[in-house]
């Protein structure tokens, strides 16, 4: 039987103005696993990450986390209670090393949270486990793109989550980063964390989600595992049959 989601969103709805962004989105992530969530460009992927980890207030909806609703918690509390996310845009210490920026979150983490860890070793593992430690004393203004979003996902892991959001990670990837991230994230599910992947790279999804939940216009058009979604008329027509990538 499926594991309980560790993350719910019941009915969320984010309205711009005039504009609805969201549009009444329910779907859970399961421990051990990652859900994808792709869509074309403006269906409101980002919008709903924004929603899940408190940056957005919803219109309408609640977000659960343990069965508990979170709605009204703020981004840094969500965080303490073990959700993390990578941006879209990286969100990192440009003028730090690649292991500042770990030990960075790290000592965050120790002074806010309850499950502390021995920062230096958790730096050093993680640095090993995401293949950066030959750059662990690159400035990340020196680091390409590709490798600079791993260097993100390794600093959101610096604060233990259960559960992890990641926005476009494999963006600015070469093939063969992209493979060993695909490996990366395989293994952080198998050990137990819930991954949510906003991704554009369509072969990536299919090989790594056990889920895909696509959006349109704001709205879930579908929802199945990896064959169900490659091979949907709607989904086809709406987005992968535009994409150059597809499968
Ligand atoms: N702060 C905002 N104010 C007004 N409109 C917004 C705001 N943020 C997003 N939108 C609009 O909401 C819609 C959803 O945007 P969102 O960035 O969530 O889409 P997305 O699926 O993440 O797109 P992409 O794949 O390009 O990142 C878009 O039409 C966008 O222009």
């Amino acid at each position: 039987m499926a594991e309980a989601p560790i993350l719910e969103t019941r009915g969320i709805t984010v309205r711009f103005g005039g504009h609805v962004a969201v549009k009444d989105v329910s779907l859970g992530i399961e421990p051990g696993t990652v859900t994808g969530l792709i869509g074309p460009n403006g269906a409101g992927k980002t919008t709903l990450f924004n929603t899940i980890t408190g940056l957005q207030r919803p219109t309408a909806g609640k977000v659960f986390l343990d069965g508990r609703d979170i709605t009204s918690l703020p981004p840094y509390k969500r965080a303490r209670m073990g959700m993390a996310r990578t941006f879209q845009r990286l969100e990192l210490f440009v003028s730090l090393s690649v292991r500042d920026n770990l030990r960075v979150a790290g000592d965050i983490h120790n002074a806010n949270g309850r499950n502390k860890i021995d920062l230096e070793e958790e730096v050093d593992r993680l640095l090993e486990l995401t293949g950066l430690a030959d750059i662990a004393s690159t400035d990340v203004s020196d680091v390409p793109t590709g490798r600079a979003r791993v260097v993100e996902v390794a600093r959101a892991l610096m604060t233990s989550p259960r559960v992890l959001l990641l926005d476009e990670p494999a963006s600015g990837q070469t093939e063969q980063e992209t493979e060993a991230f695909a490996a990366l994230l395989r293994d952080l599910a198998d050990s137990g964390l819930a991954i949510c992947l906003v991704e554009h790279d369509i072969p990536l999804v299919m090989k790594i989600c056990s889920r895909i939940h696509v959006l349109d216009y704001g709205a879930v058009l579908a929802s199945g595992v990896p064959d169900e979604i490659k091979n949907d008329p709607a989904v086809i027509n709406a987005y992968i049959g535009t994409e150059k990538e597809a499968v």
